[in-house]
């Protein structure tokens, strides 16, 4: 959709000031300057405006964003839409955080997005005589690009500018796009940047190159190879077998790729071989917890016998080097003498990445990959705000979320399962058939005593799944909404395990709780099944968001400006922390639930993440990295939208100076102290009240001879601590 000039909302689609129209004072949108520009060409005057409209929304997000608006007035011998462009891109030199450049013309209808360099990039001009830039240099060679549309390639001529990932080691260049952050120490110190696997914490100027579409995201490069692949995919005859590569998709009923496979074999007359990579690198370079590693390799066991059943054999190796993934899948394929993979789309950038790198490589080799959505219910990319772009608040793309799905009710189709392999496959297979599966790698591996616990409390597969959600959707889903904040009230579904490994699908849950809802809408009906389907869409806003600002998946918080807080890395607290001794009993409840569960309710997600990054200041990735290495539900997307909303760094946050008091918390959601009781029971004699407070109750007695800690830090000193320290992180301009 064409932009409105001027819009009647701001354009960036992160602006949460949408309601108001836009205003020349205020702290809201409002436009700034205007210029004009007039030249004579070849076929007559021409006259474009260039209007920057800096869009500025402090109250909720903070977030800055200047966008150029060229508008076209005489534009009837205007041959060439980008010469107004380019016009208008002279005009704006010098605003090096232009994200966004709108162009209007009789001849350019809907507005085409363009993205331009930031000045710095600019080709050098002539200083004037008082030092200031020239306005009158010229524009040859400043590159922008089409910005492309979701489900297309981009231009991959033009990204030819484009930088590389920065060097493992700081780059000694003059590129500020490859310095690193410069607090990028403390972040190696302390674990939050593995320096096995990935570079140094990029600067913010990166951050931004990549909301100012200078770098190809990943998925783009995923989509290049595809597009680039396209002809040859669709050329390539079926050979002796089609692979489907498990990721995590543990299941068989309603996974995409895995009917489009047996589809495929089906109609060349060829076996259907399933495949999953164990890859200890992967494992640790993406911190996935012990509880979950052993959740999988149960779901393979259970997933081998599903699939034996119809004679499709499931081959599990372990690759030690996760470089050496794509080359040991084309070996496999070809010993197999299969032509064909199909796998999920997985959304973290090192699997974009790889997979883009794949896609490329079977092509070469005359093999044809096929990559296809799958986790969420609307493919990120599809939804678009009013000014084209990602929504970064959650309400307004759920609002469009639920319209497209309404829409397209395929969405909700559930995928048919895979069908038979010929009969001959268990004889001509047999060796596949009788792969074992591997064992945890051993920095993976669970004692004993954790591993009968996990299992007992986390069966596994994808029937245990559907169990589940019947059992939920039959007892439980139509008093969600009363119940879903009480943690001492098993009144959520628990199903975030399933989610996270694949062996449920989004669509499935989604479906069935509809189908519960008399008024088969999502937004409709009854209110439990209305607020648990808006939870589940949590889950596709946070892959969405990831998609769009990759950035994230690389340490550094969707609000690049949040990377200058200094935080206390005060080692003694994050140990408190960890091991539920703050003082704080619905603190050190929830992080022993932790421990003890590998999950936890998601109320006291937010009290221990916001106690952690507000309370002792500690930096918010130490917490988003404890929590991977512990949650049997690890997710990078949903932990980190958590963590980015707890923090205020993320998208749709808590603005930073509202600060959870974790004993108001505490009285509102644990009001009988119940949740305290079960999960720190040296409290259990503690009686009303001072529950959620024993020494400043007048339970000091009995929380002393329980060995119970007082609170490591004072609320409201530490409040205004954060508060302070927000603040000069956010001021500091770094
Ligand atoms: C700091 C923090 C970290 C988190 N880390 C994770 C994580 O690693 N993995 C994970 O799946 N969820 C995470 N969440 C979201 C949420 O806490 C869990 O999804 C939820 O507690 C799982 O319990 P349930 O299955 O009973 O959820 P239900 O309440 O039954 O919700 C149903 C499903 O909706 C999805 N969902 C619900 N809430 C959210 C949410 N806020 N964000 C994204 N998806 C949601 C989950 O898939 C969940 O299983 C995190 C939240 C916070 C605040």
């Amino acid at each position: 959709m064409a932009p409105k000039f001027p819009p009647s909302r701001c354009p960036c689609g992160q602006c949460r000031a949408n309601k108001g129209s836009w205003k020349r004072t205020g702290s809201g949108c409002d436009v700034r300057d205007t210029m004009t520009s007039t030249t004579i060409g070849r076929l007559g005057v021409r006259l474009a405006i260039a209007a920057i409209l800096t869009c500025r929304c402090t109250k909720q997000t903070g977030h800055r964003c200047k966008q150029v608006f060229a508008v076209s007035l005489l534009s009837s011998f205007t041959k060439s839409p980008m010469f107004l462009l380019l016009r208008a891109c002279r005009l704006s030199q010098g605003i090096a955080s232009l994200s966004t450049l709108h162009l209007h013309s009789h001849y350019c209808r809907p507005a085409l997005n363009f993205t331009i360099m930031p000045a710095s990039r600019y080709p050098k001009r002539k200083p004037s005589a008082n030092g200031a830039p020239s306005t009158n240099g010229t524009l040859n060679g400043t590159k922008g690009f089409i910005k492309p549309e979701p489900d297309q390639p981009p231009p991959e001529k033009k990204r030819k500018t484009v930088l590389a990932e920065p060097p493992s080691e700081p780059s000694l260049s003059s590129d500020p796009l490859r310095e690193p952050h410069p607090f990028h120490q403390d972040a190696e110190k302390h674990g939050i940047v593995l320096r096995k696997y990935y570079p140094h914490e990029m600067s913010t100027a990166r951050a931004r190159a990549y909301n100012n579409n200078e770098l190809p995201r990943p998925i783009e490069l995923l989509k290049a190879a595809q597009a680039d692949t396209a002809e040859h995919r669709a050329n390539t005859p079926v050979a002796g077998a089609v692979v489907h590569w498990f990721k995590m998709d543990l299941r068989t009923t309603d996974n995409t790729a895995l009917f489009c496979a047996s589809q495929k074999a089906q109609a060349a007359g060829v076996p259907l071989i399933a495949l999953y990579i164990l890859s200890p690198q992967d494992f640790e370079a993406h911190l996935t917890a012990p509880v979950r590693v052993d959740f999988m390799l149960r779901t393979l066991e259970i997933l081998k016998k599903d699939l034996a059943a119809l004679d499709i054999p499931l081959w599990v190796e372990t690759v030690k080097k996760r470089k050496e993934i794509p080359s040991r899948i084309v070996e496999l394929m070809s010993e197999w003498g299969a032509s064909h993979l199909f796998a999920n789309m997985e959304y973290e950038v090192d699997e974009l990445r790889r997979d883009a790198k794949m896609a490329r490589l079977l092509a070469k080799r005359g093999l044809v990959m096929d990559v296809l959505h799958d986790t969420c219910i609307v493919p990120p990319g599809r939804l678009t705000s009013g000014s084209g772009g990602q929504y970064a608040v959650y309400t307004p793309w759920f609002r469009t979320w639920v319209r497209h799905v309404h829409e397209n009710l395929d969405l909700l189709e559930l995928v048919e399962s895979p069908t038979k392999n010929p009969e001959s496959t268990r004889q001509k297979l047999a060796h596949i058939f009788e792969c074992p599966i591997p064992s945890a790698p051993e920095n993976k591996t669970l004692s004993k005593e954790d591993r009968e616990r996990f299992r007992a409390l986390w069966p596994a597969g994808e029937h245990e799944a559907m169990k589940r959600l019947s059992k939920f959707a039959d007892q439980a889903i139509g008093k969600y909404q009363q119940n879903r904040n009480t943690p001492s009230n098993p009144g959520t579904s628990s199903l975030s395990v399933h989610f996270a490994s694949g062996t449920l699908s989004a669509r499935t849950a989604v479906r069935t709780a509809r189908g519960r809802n008399n008024t088969k809408k999502l937004d409709g009906g009854n209110e439990g099944i209305q607020t648990w389907i808006s939870e589940v869409a949590w889950r596709d806003f946070y892959k969405h968001v990831l998609v769009q600002w990759p950035y994230i998946c690389m340490n550094k918080p969707f609000k690049p400006e949040y990377a200058n807080i200094e935080w206390s890395y005060n080692m003694e607290h994050f140990d408190a922390w960890k091991e539920g001794r703050t003082g704080f009993p619905i603190v050190d409840a929830a992080m022993r639930q932790l421990r003890f569960m590998g999950w936890v309710h998601n109320r006291c997600r937010m009290i221990v993440a916001s106690f952690l990054c507000k309370d002792l200041l500690l930096d918010w990735r130490m917490g988003e990295k404890y929590f991977m290495e512990h949650l049997v539900d690890g997710d990078f997307a949903s932990n980190n939208g958590g963590w980015g909303f707890s923090a205020s760094v993320g998208v749709d946050p808590q603005p930073y100076f509202r600060i959870f008091n974790p004993l108001l918390q505490s009285e509102k959601f644990d009001p009988d102290g119940e949740y305290i009781r079960k999960w720190v029971p040296e409290l259990k004699e503690v009686k009303g009240k001072a529950i959620h407070d024993p020494y400043g109750r007048g339970a000091a007695a009995l929380a002393i001879k329980a060995g119970y800690p007082k609170h490591i830090v004072e609320h409201k000193g530490a409040r205004e601590r954060t508060l302070a320290a927000y603040k000069k992180g956010i001021d500091s301009g770094l």
